[in-house]
């Protein structure tokens, strides 16, 4: 049992932009969400994480219904990092790691031990040992968003949600991120936008168009160049690595001629499209 959406819609400002979605994850796997600007990944993140309730359909933790649980006890399972995370308070950077302890703490009890080692672990995890007596407002945009997911490893969730977590990351700092993801005894969901990462890191992606889940399954058998030439009406050539038997996706230039792939499905379990 895991973090589940069972055929789950939202409307938002008259608009439909979930529509029937289902994500079944295998417990410790590591899902992309993917998908062009507006098509729904960060809306169905926020359905997953319990911050909106769908209009209809329903997420569950282990069974057990989101919309009735409080968000302390969803948060002792689920971690969660938006795209637009922001701390104001000018504290240092261990401080706000420690803001991901909050959901284990009792009332009235202080840090224990297995806090403060949990923070050491998650700065560790994302690099930022260094930096855990620097204040906040010394970070840069990157070291932030490391932070931020120090914050979220800090929690010590089963599941995590990430939204575009390398938006601001160089290179390097992309790919350990992701790496580290994808070895944590989690199970992920990540928006992203760089096919190359997804098809890298993650054992599924799903891909979104206009609110409706229109492609899932593993990325060599999803990312296919007239998937990528409907979905983001760009043209792509995708190698094979021979030896990992992982894809990689080179873009190039001009508009693709009409292929339609809609519907790659896959015999996964747990990537189920809309009838
Ligand atoms: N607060 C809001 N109120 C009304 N509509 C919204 C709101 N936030 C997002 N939307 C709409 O919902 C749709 C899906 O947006 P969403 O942010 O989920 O897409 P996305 O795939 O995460 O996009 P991006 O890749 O640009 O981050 C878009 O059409 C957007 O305009």
């Amino acid at each position: 049992m895991t973090l589940q959406a069972d055929r789950v819609s939202w409307r938002r400002g008259g608009t439909l932009v979930v529509d029937g979605v289902s994500v079944q994850p295998v417990p410790g796997s590591t899902v992309a969400l993917l998908g062009p600007n507006g098509s729904g990944k960060s809306s169905l993140l926020r359905l997953l994480q319990g911050a909106a309730r769908p209009d209809s359909g329903t997420v569950t933790l282990d069974g057990a219904d989101l919309s009735g649980m409080r968000r302390r006890e969803i948060a002792r399972a689920v971690a969660t990092v938006t795209q637009h995370a922001e701390t104001d308070a000018d504290i240092i950077v261990r401080e706000v790691v420690r803001l991901g302890r909050t959901p284990h703490r009792s009332l009235l009890g202080g840090d224990t031990a297995q806090d403060e080692r949990a923070i050491d672990r998650a700065l560790e995890h994302v690099g930022l040992t260094e930096k855990a007596r620097h204040r906040w407002h010394t970070l840069s945009g990157g070291e932030r968003q490391r932070a931020h997911i120090a914050r979220a490893l800090a929690q010590e969730p089963r599941e995590l949600l990430l939204d575009e977590p390398t938006n601001h990351l160089d290179i390097r700092h992309q790919l350990e991120l992701l790496a580290l993801v994808a070895e944590l005894p989690v199970t992920a969901i990540i928006a992203l936008h760089d096919l190359n990462l997804a098809a890298m890191f993650c054992d599924v992606v799903l891909v979104l168009q206009q609110g409706r889940v229109v492609a899932g399954g593993r990325p060599e058998e999803v990312l296919t160049p007239s998937l990528i030439a409907d979905v983001y009406g760009v043209r792509a050539h995708v190698a094979r690595d021979h030896v990992s038997g992982r894809i990689s996706v080179a873009f190039q230039p001009g508009t693709p001629s009409g292929a339609t792939s809609r519907g790659v499905v896959s015999s996964l379990p747990g990537v189920r499209l809309p009838g």
